[in-house]
């Protein structure tokens, strides 16, 4: 097989373990007839009267496909908010079972066009607020989130419309912050979020099945916390507000809900009756592709879960990394220059300041690694773009990119670069297959790229400066390195894997 073959099915067996079937069927079980208890990670919870359901969120659909047929006739009611389209796409690209059966007891609202609140969106938050309100102490609310649930289950504290919310996401989010500072905000403003559709189901138990999409799995962002207890304070919220210079010009309503707000966030003794469970992540996705690519036969590491950062400097990061490898596979990884990339490769971890990242350890396992076999680097996350041009492209795309002209470069600065003696192809690819709005969940790149779209007058720097990583993959050798794989009905952000073998022992 071929890198790029075993590049492929790493992803796919990555995607694999957090697609909603089985990622459910591992976590979900419903036992016993007489005192049914759902089991959810070894966790027991007891079915005392009725059982109902809500979820909101991207892979929440196949997430509730599969609860019910787990579920069965113990299953009373369920609402769920899903992404507008998702069930007509879903059926065309034949995938059956993430949709719910004919006659389900769970009612899809599909809403959230573009990813935005909309007044589709409101109703299914409206929806599932009224099946919360409604439970008592005797019943159990199985909650299903996803990435994306924030937009799909908005609701507004009054008198903020849901116009004014949305309108402040988008200027918030045009303006760069971050997902964990556009949560702070949206869950200061909304009945539901932060903790509020816990406080409405109480007294019912409510057991959280949580599929994470952000970086270190932080309940409170995750779809902005609906069932968690929030770590924080209308004080975040207007720091936050003020970091954007949003502060001097928000509606009347939003000021007047800022003023009333408790300062401090709800204590966390009054979720006693919930339980949040990350069932998937990035570091799942990761792990099953390390044992996949053992499997294969390659040292294989995890280098993180967690890589942000800038796009440019991310790509700096792996090809640093590829240098290394390829030295330690030539026997050179003492030699200075493995001195002087390590040097590279910490500052640069330490300016991307990634979390949880403990650089100088993952490279002492480098250097473990014999030169005998291939190796193998994973990881994930999710990098930014900072948008200058008007091409298509996606942040995958881009990356995979900039890592084939750094690996360009440097073989072109070092004559006699110690990648000239390895194979190597790195991608990168979103997990939910679609990265930014483009049909690629990713792109391959391997040391040649540069050299060979030139020879197809394909300039890559000039497609980097549009953006454009789309055009230049589906341009360059007839779309041969973009990485394909259609929706998934899963997204747990974005994975990269390095893959080199020596082609020759020295
Ligand atoms: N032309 C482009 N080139 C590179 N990146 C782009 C381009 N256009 C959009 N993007 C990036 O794509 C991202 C938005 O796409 P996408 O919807 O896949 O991401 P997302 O909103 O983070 O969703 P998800 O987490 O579900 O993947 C942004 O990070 C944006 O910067
Ligand atoms: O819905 C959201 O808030 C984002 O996808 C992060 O979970």
């Amino acid at each position: 097989m071929s890198l790029r073959e075993h590049a492929l099915s790493l992803f796919r067996s990555a995607v694999g373990t957090v697609r909603p079937a089985p990622m459910m069927k591992r976590a979900l079980k419903l036992q016993g007839d007489r005192c049914p208890q759902l089991l959810v990670k070894g966790q027991a919870f007891p079915v005392k009267r009725d059982l109902y359901l809500v979820g909101f969120g991207k892979a929440v659909l196949g997430m509730a496909a599969a609860a019910e047929e787990i579920l069965g006739d113990h299953l009373v009611r369920g609402i769920i908010s899903v992404p507008l389209g998702i069930q007509e796409s879903l059926q065309r690209a034949g995938m059956q079972e993430m949709l719910l059966k004919p006659h389900s007891k769970i009612q899809v609202i599909e809403g959230a066009k573009n990813n935005l609140p909309d007044a589709e969106a409101l109703k299914g938050a409206g929806a599932i607020q009224q099946l919360a309100e409604g439970l008592t102490a005797d019943d159990l609310l199985l909650v299903l989130i996803s990435g994306g649930g924030s937009a799909l289950l908005p609701a507004p504290i009054p008198p903020i419309l849901l116009e004014e919310k949305e309108k402040l996401t988008k200027m918030l989010a045009s303006r760069g912050a971050a997902i964990q500072e556009l949560n702070i905000v949206r869950k200061t403003l909304s009945v539901l979020k932060g903790g509020g559709l816990a406080q409405l189901a109480y007294p019912a138990q409510v057991v959280s099945l949580i599929l994470s999409d952000v970086i270190g799995d932080p309940l409170d962002i995750i779809a902005s916390g609906p069932t968690a207890a929030s770590s924080h304070s209308v004080q975040d919220c207007l720091q936050v507000l003020a970091k954007y210079n949003l502060l001097h010009n928000l509606p009347k309503s939003v000021e007047t809900v800022l003023s009333s707000s408790p300062t401090k966030p709800t204590a966390p003794e009054n979720y006693s009756h919930v339980s949040n469970i990350i069932i998937g992540s990035n570091t799942l996705a990761l792990d099953e592709a390390k044992h996949h690519a053992e499997s294969l036969g390659y040292a294989a590491l995890v280098l993180s879960a967690g890589i942000r950062g800038e796009v440019g400097r991310v790509s700096t990061l792996y090809c640093q990394l590829i240098r290394l490898v390829c030295l330690g596979l030539a026997g050179r990884a003492e030699e200075p220059l493995g001195d002087e990339v390590r040097g590279n490769l910490l500052q640069l971890a330490a300016e991307l300041e990634i979390p949880g990242l403990d650089l100088a350890k993952f490279l002492q396992a480098l250097r473990g690694l014999g030169p005998e076999r291939p190796v193998c680097i994973l990881a994930g996350g999710e990098t930014t773009v900072q948008l200058q041009g008007s091409g298509k492209g996606g942040r995958n795309q881009e990356l995979a990119l900039r890592v084939g002209l750094g690996l360009h470069r440097a073989q072109a600065m070092e004559g006699s670069s110690p990648q000239g003696r390895c194979e190597i192809i790195f991608f990168s690819g979103g997990t939910d297959g679609q990265d930014g709005p483009t049909e690629a969940a990713g792109a391959f790149c391997s040391p040649g790229l540069v050299a060979e779209a030139l020879q197809e007058g394909l300039d890559v720097e000039a497609f980097l400066r549009n953006n454009d990583s789309y055009t230049f993959f589906s341009q360059f050798q007839g779309g041969h390195h973009l990485l394909v794989t259609g929706l998934t009905g899963t997204n747990v952000m974005d994975i990269q894997a390095i893959l080199i073998r020596a082609l020759e022992r020295s």
